[in-house]
């Protein structure tokens, strides 16, 4: 048997990191773990080259090496250069036009590596498949990317058809864990192609083990999925405000608003209100008009007299009101930390003001320097508080989680005994 040929199913490890020693210890980890494949992730190749593939090659002899280089164009040229830097298989975009595939097939046959056609984007991938099996690729991979993955897409149900139309091993891409996995085997993949599950993780050799053992007794019941609203407050309860921030590219987060209740998390949808400078009649009417998980979004803009307090806080608590931010004053904060309600303002007085009536519930609010519209996710905590505009919620959670699954792998790395900047490769990434 050659070194490619597997009867049980295939864990291919994307490496998708950008520093070449790393990668070679998390696939070192990963191999431990059960992995068969090593694929070089694009990012990789784009940031070291073709030495990553050389690297590689020289620590894993035995293994089969995959070089993702999502070839668009000069198909023979760039098989050519992943084939003499020790891949085994080259990448070659679906999408890319045929006379591409096709000078990748021939440069395949000439210097003796595999061609795998990945789908991502693909318009009609059914079609295409059976297409790309006619050209002569030897591996389709169906794949969901990162970017459309943040977004809700997932490879599966199209690679359920796909499997269904051709030949050739299937491979299934796009944010695979181990029951995606299972399901995915299960369902007629040959291959499982999985990049953040493993190497994001803070234990890489366990999480590789866990996909190993549902692979090796794949069950085909469709992973339960909860409903959007559900997910997203899951994730949100693991990620922090700083997570949140950087996958909004620093947006979204309140200035000058803090935290009154150190050590405590909110997570809720934001019913707004527009008061001014103490006069408190609608902070208080919306605690009547908001819900159970609500957070009340309070713009007052007076740091002398205060629109909140402790009673107003425990009426929150008994309609389970996820917290309170109020852009100015609060009051009674002894009474509010007794009380135990996530309260988050720009600070803490004495005086109360007097309930006018002026201003809105649930018109759009301007808090902390941050637009706020009812129905926006509120996350805070001891860091302050984000704003996730609702039409966004979804995709800001997953691409925090997946800075979240970075960061703790980062973690791990320097309790070994590293530095940030020797992990990052600091110096390497600064601007010249
Ligand atoms: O090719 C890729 C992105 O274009 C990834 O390698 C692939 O999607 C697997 O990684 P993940 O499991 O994180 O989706």
């Amino acid at each position: 048997m050659s070194k490619g040929d597997h009867i049980k199913p295939i864990i291919q490890v994307a490496l998708d990191l950008l520093e070449t020693d790393r990668a070679i210890q998390i696939a070192k980890e990963s191999l431990e773990g059960g992995a068969d494949w090593i694929e070089v992730g694009t990012p990789l190749i784009k940031s070291e080259g073709m030495d990553a593939i050389r690297e590689l090659r020289k620590n894993f002899p035995d293994r089969i090496i995959i070089a993702d280089m999502k070839i668009a164009d000069t198909g023979s040229m760039e098989v050519e250069m992943g084939a003499k830097a020790g891949a085994d298989i080259v990448v070659v975009l679906a999408s890319a036009d045929n006379s591409t595939i096709l000078e990748a097939i021939r440069a395949g046959k000439k210097y003796g590596v595999k061609i795998m056609a990945d789908l991502i984007s693909c318009n009609d991938p059914v079609a295409r498949s059976i297409e790309l099996e006619k050209l002569g690729v030897d591996y389709i991979n169906v794949h969901a990317g990162i970017d459309q993955q943040m977004e809700g897409h997932d490879s599966l149900a199209i690679m359920k058809k796909v499997v269904e139309q051709v030949s050739i091993p299937v491979a299934v891409a796009g944010g695979l864990d181990a029951s995606s996995c299972s399901e995915a085997v299960a369902s007629g993949a040959k291959i499982v192609i999985v990049g953040g599950s493993i190497v994001r993780s803070s234990n890489v050799t366990a999480s590789a083990k866990a996909i190993r053992k549902s692979v090796d007794s794949p069950s085909s019941a469709p992973v339960l999925k909860s409903s959007p609203a559900d997910e997203i407050r899951k994730i949100l309860e693991d990620v922090s405000t700083s997570n949140i921030s950087d996958a909004m590219h620093r947006k979204g987060a309140m200035q000058d608003i803090f935290s009154m209740m150190p050590g405590k998390k909110m997570i809720g949808t934001a019913v707004t209100v527009q008061t001014f400078k103490g006069d408190w009649a609608k902070a208080v009417e919306a605690i009547d008009e908001a819900k159970e998980g609500d957070v009340i979004v309070i713009y007052n803009g007076s740091r002398h007299v205060a629109p909140w307090g402790g009673l107003a806080t425990l009426s929150c608590l008994n309609k389970g009101i996820a917290g309170v931010v109020v852009d100015g004053a609060v009051r009674d904060i002894d009474e509010i930390r007794k009380i135990g309600l996530p309260v988050f303002a720009t600070c803490n007085v004495p005086n109360a003001g007097e309930p006018k009536g002026f201003g809105e519930i649930n018109s759009e609010i301007v808090c902390g320097n941050q637009s706020v519209s009812p129905g926006d996710y509120i996350i805070g905590d001891d860091n302050g508080v984000v704003v996730i505009p609702k039409e966004r919620a979804y995709e800001i959670a997953r691409r925090a989680k997946e800075v979240e699954k970075t960061e703790q792998r980062l973690f791990e790395e320097i309790r070994r005994g590293s530095t940030l900047s020797e992990v990052m490769k600091l110096k390497k990434w600064e601007k010249h």
